[in-house]
């Protein structure tokens, strides 16, 4: 054991004082004014959930092959790919609702099916339909926080925090699909979990439900759980996700920030108008540049910079009345990386 202050300058015993940490000569003002250790700022390196390799194979139909990803607290992942990419059977190996051909996922060092309280580690939401539909929504949540000894109450705060008290005992048969996923929401959120797992939570969503579950799922992560979110809304996640994981015919082809994989994949357009857009469009192509026109007779380029479009424009006498760089998308970036990877059947 290590004496010690910590930051507040309050006299501390240490257990355990980690690696990376400095002792500073006892120089502060305060009541103790002897060596104080300054412990490492504090980052999770241990992965929340840890995907190992996973695979799976229906016949002759490898739905997931050889994914691999880790999950951090206070990190939410975008989880996308186009159609049949192999999202959900991947999310549904990692709760155990299918069994992998090879490779593993561990939650918290085990397996799923080996927690003892799975819904106080990780909230899943997978399918909105499938739920009691005869219970209603406060009995449903009920049932399951008796299964983890968690207290009614804690059923009535999710619902609270999901939007559904006053229909909390209504017949889940007669809530709307945004209802039923909100449902599935506060189940996941149950147990307090350190990581959530939804696939497709805004599905059915109304425009203030998803401007609402955006928040939720930034302050998830900022109280410190792992989240992996399935979405289509590419516009979303550009502005919910710290992460994306991108899957095409069952592979991971990007694991990446959503910065580096716009810098890394969408190509940047400029937008011009000119008095002469023949001529200017002349010598684009003559610099291997492609040009498309806009419905108002402007120019969009793409594979130049806008200074070298500007300068070729002035050497000969060709007035520009707008030259705009656009901002390269997500959307732009996530297309460009699953080109060749849609159809969804395989
Ligand atoms: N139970 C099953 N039996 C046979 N094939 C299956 C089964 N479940 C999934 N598949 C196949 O596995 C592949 C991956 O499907 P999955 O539902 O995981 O994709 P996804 O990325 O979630 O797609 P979407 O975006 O459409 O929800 C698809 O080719 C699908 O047809």
């Amino acid at each position: 054991m290590l004496l010690s202050v910590n930051r507040y300058n309050e006299a501390a015993i240490l257990r355990f004082a980690g690696p990376g940490g400095a002792w500073y000569p006892g120089t502060r003002s305060g009541p103790y004014r002897g060596p104080m250790w300054v412990p490492p700022p504090v980052r999770s390196v241990v992965p929340v959930i840890e995907v190992h390799q996973l695979t799976k194979s229906y016949g002759p139909v490898k739905a997931v092959e050889d994914v691999s990803f880790r999950l951090e607290a206070g990190v939410v992942n975008g989880f996308v790919g186009p159609n049949g990419a192999g999202k959900s059977t991947t999310m549904r190996m990692m709760v155990g609702l299918d069994r992998p051909t090879s490779g593993h996922c561990l939650i918290g060092g085990r397996p799923y099916t080996a927690l003892d309280a799975p819904l106080r580690q990780v909230g899943a939401l997978l399918d909105p339909e499938a739920i009691h539909p005869g219970r209603s929504g406060r009995n449903h949540l009920r049932v399951l926080a008796r299964t983890h000894g968690i207290s009614a109450r804690r059923a009535d705060e999710v619902l609270e925090m999901v939007g559904l008290t006053s229909a909390a005992d209504r017949r889940i048969r007669g809530y709307s699909l945004g209802m039923r996923q909100r449902l599935g929401l506060a189940a996941a959120l149950l147990g307090d979990p350190a990581a959530l797992l939804l696939d497709e939570p805004a599905n059915g969503l109304d425009p203030d439900g998803i401007i609402w579950i955006r928040t939720l799922l930034r302050s998830l992560a900022r109280e410190g759980r792992a989240v992996l979110v399935s979405s289509h809304l590419m516009g979303e996640l550009a502005q919910t996700a710290d992460r994306l994981i991108v899957l095409g015919h069952g592979r991971v082809l990007a694991d990446a920030t959503v910065a580096e994989l716009v810098s890394r994949n969408a190509t940047r357009v400029v937008q011009v108008r000119t008095d002469r857009p023949d001529e200017l469009e002349k010598l684009v192509r003559g610099r291997d540049s492609a040009v498309a026109r806009r419905p108002d007779g402007g120019l969009e380029i793409t594979g130049m910079a806008a200074d070298d479009v500007a300068v070729l424009a002035h050497r000969d006498g060709i007035l520009l009345y707008e030259i705009t760089t656009v901002p390269a998308s997500l959307e732009d970036a996530y297309l460009s990386l699953t080109s060749g990877f849609t159809g969804g059947t395989r």
